[in-house]
């Protein structure tokens, strides 16, 4: 298999995907032998599988834009060191549904006079826009706005954007005043009556809120929540079983592991992911002693005051959980399933699971062309 050819990277506009012109194929044995490699001392080789691959192009289905240049000639990208603003429209491994989107978005920022934020002057008023889109088609379009300045031309403008762009969904604008290298700030105001993003992957549909975390490769999410339900049924669960979902989101392992005589509990810090995550768990075809339920609170917490479990999913941050909830996991849990996106601090959290033996692990390739990775670990108690 070749290298990915990216006119961006070749011309040295963009170097986001540093491993881009390393054949996929390399791209994968060298991230799996790397991260085999770190976790050494934690994973034996008999519990790895092989990689799950990507699609290599076409693969992100969410993305942030920064907008730079005028009104009338935006550029969507990302913004340099010296705060101008490089146009990566046409980038090969943005979801095409995104791509689609962008000529009649650049045009409705003309048309609505959205002056791009300028970095260096801190003047103007359009910042991001962040796009998330659905394997239907569907998208989630947020604006990122410096004030309420533009607020009245976009709701004007926008009845023909929506015409010109049905697959648009949820449209929102994200408001972050402050000059600070975030991407988005706390008040989200709602442009459209639904705001929430259907997502629907097979046996399940997520809904996703303006303001949630959705994984950023749709198809490898959905391998890598199927190979969690097909690991937990593999397991001897008891016939009443009590799971927990840490650092749930909006619902992708607990949804995924739903079934006969199954007590699952999602727990997550953001109180939209939480509504989400139950309103999604309410379309799920009932069955015998199935219950799913969802708390919005911190995972340490929440766990303190709960219940030993049967099974307990951890999938947190790239800090991963922490001395303290892997020492609550250690004696709480007897089988964990712990879904990183970071490999180091996967391997601090497993030296804090002496109870704990891995059985199976693998690696996902979300994140392709880059050095990141999500790696899936089943441990289960020894004694
Ligand atoms: C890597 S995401 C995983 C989300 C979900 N499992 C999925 O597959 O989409 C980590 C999640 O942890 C949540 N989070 C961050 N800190 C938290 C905390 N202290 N307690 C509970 N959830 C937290 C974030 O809001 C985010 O939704």
């Amino acid at each position: 298999m070749k290298a990915m050819r990216c006119a961006y990277f070749e011309t040295e506009q963009c170097r986001s995907c540093p491993e881009i012109q390393t054949p996929y194929r390399t791209q994968l044995a060298d991230k799996d032998a790397a991260t085999r490699h770190l976790l050494r001392d934690h994973v034996p080789d008999a519990a790895w599988h092989p990689i799950v691959a990507s699609q290599p192009d076409h693969f992100r289905t969410k993305v942030k834009l920064a907008v730079g240049g005028t009104a009338l000639h935006p550029r969507l990208g990302f913004i340099e060191s010296d705060a101008t603003v490089t146009d990566i429209r046409l980038c090969p491994i943005q979801d095409r549904a995104i791509t689609t989107l962008l000529p009649e978005l650049s045009a409705f920022i003309a048309r609505a006079s959205l002056t791009p934020y300028d970095v260096a002057a801190r003047s103007g008023e359009l910042k991001y826009l962040l796009i998330t889109v659905a394997p239907t088609g569907q998208a989630m379009l947020r604006f990122v706005l410096r004030s309420r300045e533009a607020e009245a031309r976009i709701r004007k403008h926008l009845p023909a954007l929506l015409a010109a762009l049905p697959q648009l969904a949820v449209v929102s604008i994200n408001l972050l005043p402050q000059h600070k290298a975030v991407t988005e700030g706390d008040q989200e105001i709602p442009l459209t009556s639904e705001q929430l993003l259907p997502v629907p992957l097979p046996g399940l549909t997520l809904f996703l809120p303006p303001k949630s975390f959705i994984q950023t490769n749709t198809q490898v999410a959905s391998e890598l929540y199927q190979t969690a339900a097909t690991l937990v049924d593999r397991l001897s669960l008891p016939e009443r079983s009590r799971i927990y979902d840490l650092y749930c989101g909006i619902g992708g392992f607990a949804l995924s592991l739903a079934g006969a005589g199954r007590a699952i509990t999602g727990v997550e810090i953001s109180a939209p992911a939480i509504e989400a995550a139950t309103r999604a768990a309410a379309l799920l075809a009932p069955r015998a002693g199935q219950s799913i339920s969802f708390v919005a609170g911190d995972a340490l917490s929440w766990a303190r005051q709960a219940q030993p479990a049967d099974l307990v999913v951890v999938n947190p941050p790239r800090r991963g959980i922490g001395a303290e909830l892997a020492q609550w996991l250690n004696t709480n849990a007897p089988a964990v399933l712990y879904s990183s996106c970071n490999a180091a601090s996967l391997a601090s959290d497993l030296a804090h699971l002496p109870r704990l033996r891995p059985v199976y692990a693998q690696v996902f390739d979300m994140f392709p062309h880059t050095r990141h990775t999500e790696t899936l670990v089943l441990l289960q108690r020894e004694d």
